[in-house]
């Protein structure tokens, strides 16, 4: 899979003039970054669009936030509630040489230079935080971009399969680890068509920082995970399969709708590009641990060859085996029916376009 770690000329060329604008920013400093509109929940902080005003330059700015552990009751309440909140992850506080040693660990993102993993401009501390300064993605994650669709097609289903593949294929080849988080919201869109991973366990330090609690209403945690067994990129490959197929159902898939709720949803709205009406799919939201134990317990999510094609179904059925053993591993995956068939276009028009579409980006 080495070849397949080689960009094309566009993609050589895009990551010239990222190297060129990261040269010109050169030492990040707080005061330079001003903000201009929050862009979502990140994991463990809050993601800005910030401008940098000595170059002009936009950004995604994240805030890692830290709770002071010398917290009394009142505290220990308020982190507590707020670890149960949807999508956020909880950093204990650490002190300043952990945090300096968190600062060290993600300086590694200097050297993630991939098409497919987003571009770090840099990381400082400012004002007990940690901030983390990426390129900014003008289409955002997949998850806001499915709540502007009813669900996302097969054709760019495999574009984002053959990127995800190959991030996860760049970051254990060259820099030896594995994503940790994939899901929706770690996939980031542009309107040049460029699919990138984000929020990827870089710092090992950071990872310890946080605390494992089972944040939020979802999990995309494999099973082998879920129990607390070893785990590692077979890990990543189950949430790849389980973001799938929520992005190609247009709901979270556990517990998995019926036959006959998703040809509702299909007779609805064939192609799924209408907008999803309030309260869409207000299916029996299981409570995490709920959730946790289906994961474990029951048989993993399928698609039918009613709505998609069988070498997408079969895809998803290699990711989705519950046993590590049983799963396809990443070389099987890169060598899979699905991701060769949308491999050898390179150059994304058609998610482009997608993306211009939807986001209503002109250009
Ligand atoms: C919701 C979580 O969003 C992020 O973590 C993130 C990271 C980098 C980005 N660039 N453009 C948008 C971004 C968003």
């Amino acid at each position: 899979e080495f070849k397949q770690l080689d960009c094309t000329d566009k993609q050589k060329d895009r990551m010239e003039e990222f190297f060129n604008s990261k040269r010109a920013i050169g030492e990040l400093k707080h005061d330079d970054l001003v903000n201009i509109c929050e862009l979502g929940q990140g994991n463990g902080g809050i993601v800005w669009k910030v401008r940098h005003k000595p170059t002009d330059k936009i950004m995604a700015r994240k805030y890692c936030s830290f709770i002071n552990t010398d917290y009394n009751w009142c505290n220990w309440c308020h982190w507590f509630w707020n670890s149960l909140s949807p999508g956020k992850s909880i950093y204990l506080e650490v002190k300043p040489a952990v945090k300096n040693q968190i600062v060290r660990e993600l300086k590694v993102l200097h050297q993630c230079n991939s098409p497919y993993i987003v571009g770090f401009y840099g990381t400082f501390a400012a004002e007990g935080q940690i901030n983390i300064c990426m390129e900014y993605m003008d289409g955002g994650s997949l998850d806001l971009i499915l709540k502007k669709v009813m669900r996302i097609p097969e054709h760019i289903l495999g574009k984002i399969t053959v990127a995800v593949l190959r991030g996860l294929s760049y970051l254990r080849e060259r820099h030896r680890i594995m994503h940790r988080d994939i899901k929706p919201s770690n996939i980031l869109v542009n309107h040049q068509g460029e699919i990138k991973l984000c929020d990827f366990g870089v710092s090992a330090q950071l990872i310890d920082s946080t605390l494992q609690t089972f944040i939020g209403t979802r999990s995309y945690m494999s099973p082998e995970r879920l129990e607390g067994a070893n785990y590692g990129i077979m890990s990543d490959i189950w949430s790849l399969g389980l973001s799938l197929v929520e992005m190609a159902l247009g709901r979270y898939p556990i517990p998995p709708p019926s036959t006959k709720d998703i040809d509702d949803l299909f007779k609805q709205d064939p192609n799924g590009n209408q907008p999803r009406p309030e309260g869409f799919g207000c299916y029996k939201v299981l409570a995490i641990f709920e959730l946790m134990e289906w994961i474990v317990n029951e048989a993993p999510p399928s698609l039918s060859q009613t709505h998609f094609s069988p070498e997408f179904c079969d895809f998803i059925d290699r990711c989705l085996k519950k046993s590590t053993t049983e799963r396809a591993d990443l070389n099987t995956l890169l060598h899979h029916p699905f991701y060769k068939r949308y491999e050898s276009e390179s150059d994304n028009q058609d998610v482009a376009s997608w993306i211009r579409q939807i986001c209503k980006i002109d250009q």
